[in-house]
């Protein structure tokens, strides 16, 4: 593909990715392999720099922009490079016209922008969200050790107690280590927040929202595989790609359970009230993560974020069902607003007497409100907040 074709290409994904926003469809990684998929003259170079188009452009405009070219007119007043491939040459986008609008460039809605300064997310903290993410691995400690793991390139110790740090792109899933289960691929934040949770051998631990099971496996290495975690989801597709992944990772004290949406605490009911640890990793605006789905800006709603809100507080008044007098709720979103934070965790509190909240003291991320948060600009990792929940004995 010529320099100009890929442009062009990156203008019709964009499209199509302003499409999925709006109607909640396809994510803009599985509408770029699609594209390619039905494209197979193009090569691994092209697929790269069409990619490497169509991030920039999306981080590069705040609000929803009207059409791909729009989007790819913004990234084009940033780059000098690009105006010229504008030329109208076979597969080239047309030559850009005189009063032509570019999209307005900014780091998220206005709406969204104005939520995330309410909570001190402003200036270098409010642009380090489109940033670009690194790639960090755990290394599973029921397998092997940080020190002595054997992979192809050597990363960089991070603070949790098995983070090793690579180049975003790093294709790890390649190396034999990760075959073999002796590396995760974990955001270093998601492995501090585990780590915050405090899980230790011989609990009864539910991983409410276990989704593919990504802290269900930190919690098995942490707690030595001993113990037990029951790892439920409502989403069956999400849930079955646990059990290949604990196969691989060794990690036997995992119990996968499908919930009905409605039904949780049926399915649960013989270890309700009997659980030393809920983890609540709720299903919110992943505001956190824009790093790595930086168009999930243009999908959120303040209804949708309402709605996500109303899910967190039911999940945890769930979880303090399955507590055992004494026991404890993790409660984790990779969102920094505060309605998917400091603000639950207040409701929770105003609603069930007898409960205490702690900010887990980690060694990174600060306390805010009643939990504590990490964030892209302060702690380099994806945005979490991680508040603990203590019942009465
Ligand atoms: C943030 S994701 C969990 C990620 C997962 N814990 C991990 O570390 O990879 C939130 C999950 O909550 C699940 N969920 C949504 N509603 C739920 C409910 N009522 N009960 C249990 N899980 C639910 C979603 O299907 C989704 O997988």
């Amino acid at each position: 593909m010529t320099p100009a074709a890929r442009v062009q290409a990156a203008i019709e994904i964009l499209d199509e990715v302003i499409e999925a926003a709006k109607r909640e469809g396809a994510p803009a990684d599985r509408i770029i392999a699609d594209y390619f998929k039905q494209r197979r003259y193009a090569g691994s170079k092209d697929r790269r720099a069409v990619r490497e188009l169509v991030y920039s452009a999306i981080r590069i405009c705040g609000e929803m922009p009207q059409c791909g070219r729009a989007a790819m007119l913004a990234f084009a007043e940033q780059d000098a490079s690009l105006p010229a491939l504008f030329d109208g040459s076979t597969h080239a986008p047309a030559p850009i016209g005189k009063s032509e609008q570019a999209a307005k460039p900014g780091v998220a809605p206005d709406w969204l922008v104005e939520r995330l300064v309410a909570a001190s997310i402003a200036g270098d903290e409010l642009a380090a969200l489109m940033g670009r993410a690194p790639l960090d691995v755990r290394v599973n400690a029921l397998k092997s050790d940080r020190s002595t793991v054997d992979l192809p390139e050597a990363g960089e110790t991070l603070a949790a107690p098995q983070a090793l740090r690579f180049d975003g792109g790093t294709q790890v899933e390649q190396w034999p280590a990760w075959r073999d289960g002796l590396i995760e691929v974990q955001d270093h934040g998601s492995q501090l927040v585990c780590q915050a949770l405090g899980a230790s051998p011989g609990e009864t631990v539910i991983d409410l929202c276990a989704g593919a099971g990504g802290k269900s496996l930190a919690l098995a290495a942490a707690m030595d595989n001993r113990g037990r975690i029951i790892a439920s989801d409502v989403d069956k597709r999400r849930l079955g790609n646990l059990p290949p992944r604990a196969e691989r990772a060794g990690a036997a004290v995992i119990e996968p359970l499908l919930l009905d949406p409605g039904k949780e605490l049926e399915a649960l009911s013989d270890v309700a009230g009997a659980a030393d640890l809920v983890l609540v990793d709720a299903p919110c605006s992943g505001t956190g993560t824009w790093r790595r789905k930086p168009e999930a800006k243009w999908r959120l709603t303040p209804e949708r974020l309402a709605k996500f809100a109303q899910t967190q507080d039911n999940l945890l008044d769930i979880a303090a069902q399955l507590v055992k007098p004494g026991g404890r709720i993790g409660f984790v979103t990779c969102s920094l607003l505060d309605e998917e934070g400091a603000a639950r965790i207040d409701a929770f509190l105003a609603r069930h007497a007898g409960w205490s909240a702690e900010a887990p003291a980690l060694p990174l991320g600060r306390q805010y409100g009643k939990g504590t948060r990490l964030t892209p600009f302060h702690d380099g990792t994806d945005g979490f907040f991680v508040a603990m929940l203590h019942s009465a004995c």
